[in-house]
């Protein structure tokens, strides 16, 4: 399980994230919900153990996240930032193979999970070019394929459809949703109807030390989302 456990953080002097406390297990497809700068990418960043906060500690199966080596803690979360700028010029087959990095494959196990993971992600024609020469689509999907290729526990992804054409959002949304039959995937969204479709468990962020969550059946209804947005939506 990856546990929150009344953390909270302060970036640049301000308090974002305030006592907030979630449970994360195998099994469960997480939606996180809230307004603009409500702090969902804080919280992932935290979860993933690129911030610390300043009250509170995450846990991993048992384990403080932060006490984790970097090695350790790839091997149990892999983490989709919201934007990524890639800056040196890997093919696509390079950048999908490092998703590996965490693991000690021998090179024939990891070429073999590189070119499945490249197929799966339906992305094995770009696999020679240059990620700086990428669509913005094209770059997402490849981001998506490093990230599943690391095959952690936990899967933190940061609005996961931005930039992807419609068809391949729904694949990618079925995708993980076959995922996290085995692991858990929480993901940053937008998109409440889809958050509403696919997520069995919402997590939603009102502000403050103010947040709800439970099983989105219960979590999604008109009460709720008045409150998440301040007006009906
Ligand atoms: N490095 C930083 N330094 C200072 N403030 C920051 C930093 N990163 C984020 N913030 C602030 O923290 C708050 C939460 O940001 P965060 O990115 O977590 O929000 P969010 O809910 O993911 O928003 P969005 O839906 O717009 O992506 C915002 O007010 C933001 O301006």
């Amino acid at each position: 399980m990856l546990t929150a456990q009344h953390i909270s953080v302060t970036l640049d002097n301000r308090r974002v994230l305030s006592d907030l406390s979630c449970a994360f297990s195998a099994g469960e497809f997480w939606g996180i919900i809230g307004q603009n700068g409500a702090g969902k990418s804080t919280l992932l960043r935290c979860l993933s153990g690129l911030i610390t906060p300043d009250v509170g500690q995450v846990m991993v199966d048992g384990e403080n996240m932060h006490q984790l080596d970097p090695l350790s803690r790839a091997q149990k979360v892999a983490y989709l930032m919201q934007e990524q700028e890639p800056s040196l010029a890997f093919s696509v087959y390079q950048a999908v193979e490092m998703g590996r990095y965490p693991w000690p494959d021998d090179p024939d196990n990891r070429h073999h999970i590189t070119e499945q993971m490249l197929q799966e992600c339906r992305i094995e024609n770009l696999q020679n070019r240059s990620i700086l020469q990428l669509s913005g689509g094209e770059r997402r999907k490849v981001e998506i394929a490093t990230c599943l290729a690391q095959n952690s526990d936990y899967l933190l992804l940061d609005e996961p459809f931005n930039h992807l054409d419609v068809v391949y959002q729904r694949f990618l949304v079925r995708k993980l949703q076959a995922i996290s039959r085995k692991k858990s995937v929480v993901m940053v969204c937008h998109d409440l109807d889809v958050v509403q479709k696919y997520c069995t468990h919402v997590l939603m962020l009102l502000g403050g030390d103010c947040y709800l969550s439970g099983d989105s059946a219960t979590m999604l209804n008109n009460a709720h989302m008045d409150k998440l947005f301040d007006e009906p939506i």
